[in-house]
């Protein structure tokens, strides 16, 4: 009975809640909805299909599909956010409606701060916080594709104003949707580490892909001898700035993301994917609320200022196309 289950909504139907979509619905005890845009016909009428190298083909059928969520007209036990970031204050308006004192707020999300404007405007709220090392692409309207890349990160964004041991239940509950859906995750104390841990990565790898259009191996290994210590002064800034914001990193990581960029194959980025089909950027979250925190210690890290003042060059280009 869907009494009796716990409620989800997915915001954002796109590569990575596709592939969520498919975890939490194998959940018996989870009733899922989902807000989808561009491919909401399709998915109505047909599911989503998902082509996983590690889980096979499947037909992904929410219990419930909306356009938007004002036609959900009632409140989740877990919202979680799957949209790309680009317009947070936008998301945190859409989602009121569907947002109670009880609701879990689940942000899985490449990018830094990101959690910031939902404290603001839900403060009764407990924010999990997911960091997402999955791959996966949506090809066509309704298909998507996983590659064998699948880790989630999670963890608290502590409430101060709320019990920790409630937090702490939400967090566990959370993370039997993927125990129970055949997902692998691993919950950090300090997530914000794993945090700019990943967007330390991103920093460097979707920025580059998305200006040079090259993928990670033609850009370290046949672009020019100047791409491998760029991309290092580059991660050195973003620890820079993550030591500044408090956050336990060291120039080791650099040499860590380095070699594990190399042992993969050639890849690209989901900002490389969204300059090619011109949409807007996920800059904010990932270069720019760094560049915020950079200025208000004072800090040059000119490496950094100088690719994010590229990537707003094409962002720019991309939105004046929309
Ligand atoms: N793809 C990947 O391999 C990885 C992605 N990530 C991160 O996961 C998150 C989701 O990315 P991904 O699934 O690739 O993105 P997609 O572009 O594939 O999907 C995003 C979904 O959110 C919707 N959406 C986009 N912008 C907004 C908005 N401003 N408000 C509401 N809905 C919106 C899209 O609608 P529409 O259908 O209209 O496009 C689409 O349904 C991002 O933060 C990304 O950085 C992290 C690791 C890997
Ligand atoms: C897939 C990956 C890890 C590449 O950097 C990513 O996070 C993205 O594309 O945004």
């Amino acid at each position: 009975m869907v009494e009796d289950k716990t409620t989800v909504l997915l915001y954002g139907l796109g590569a990575i809640g596709g592939f969520y979509a498919f975890v939490l619905n194998r959940n018996e005890d989870v009733a899922l909805s989902v807000v989808a845009r561009s491919n909401y016909e399709t998915v109505k009428q047909n599911g989503l299909l998902l082509k996983s190298e590690n889980h096979g083909e499947h037909v992904v059928k929410p219990a419930n599909i909306f356009k938007s969520c004002l036609e959900a007209k009632q409140t989740f036990d877990y919202v979680v956010c799957v949209n790309k970031a680009t317009e947070q204050a936008t998301a945190v308006e859409n989602l009121r409606p569907v947002i109670s004192e009880n609701t879990t707020i689940a942000i899985m999300q490449n990018g830094v701060g990101n959690e910031e404007p939902f404290r603001a405007a839900f403060p009764r709220a407990t924010i999990i916080s997911g960091v997402v090392w999955v791959g996966a692409a949506q090809p066509e309207l309704g298909v998507v594709t996983h590659t064998k890349a699948e880790n989630t990160e999670l963890g608290l964004y502590p409430n101060p104003d709320l019990d920790a041991a409630m937090e702490r239940s939400r967090l566990d509950k959370f993370c039997s949707f993927f125990r129970n859906g055949g997902s692998s995750y691993i919950v950090y104390e300090d997530i914000q580490v794993q945090r700019w841990t990943k967007v330390i990565w991103n920093i460097a790898w979707n920025p580059i892909t998305a200006l040079t259009m090259l993928d990670t191996h033609e850009w370290m290994q046949k672009s020019s001898p100047e791409a491998v210590p760029m991309t290092k002064q580059l991660m050195r800034d973003a620890i820079d700035v993550a030591q500044r914001c408090g956050v336990n990193v060291d120039y080791g990581l650099v040499d860590v993301l380095l070699g594990r960029a190399t042992k993969l194959a050639g890849f690209s980025s989901s900002m490389a994917t969204d300059a090619r089909e011109g949409r807007p950027l996920e800059l904010d979250v990932i270069v720019g609320y760094p560049i915020r925190k950079a200025n208000s210690f004072g800090m040059a890290v000119p490496t950094l200022r100088a690719v994010y003042a590229l990537t707003e060059g094409l962002n720019y280009k991309l939105k004046q196309k929309l």
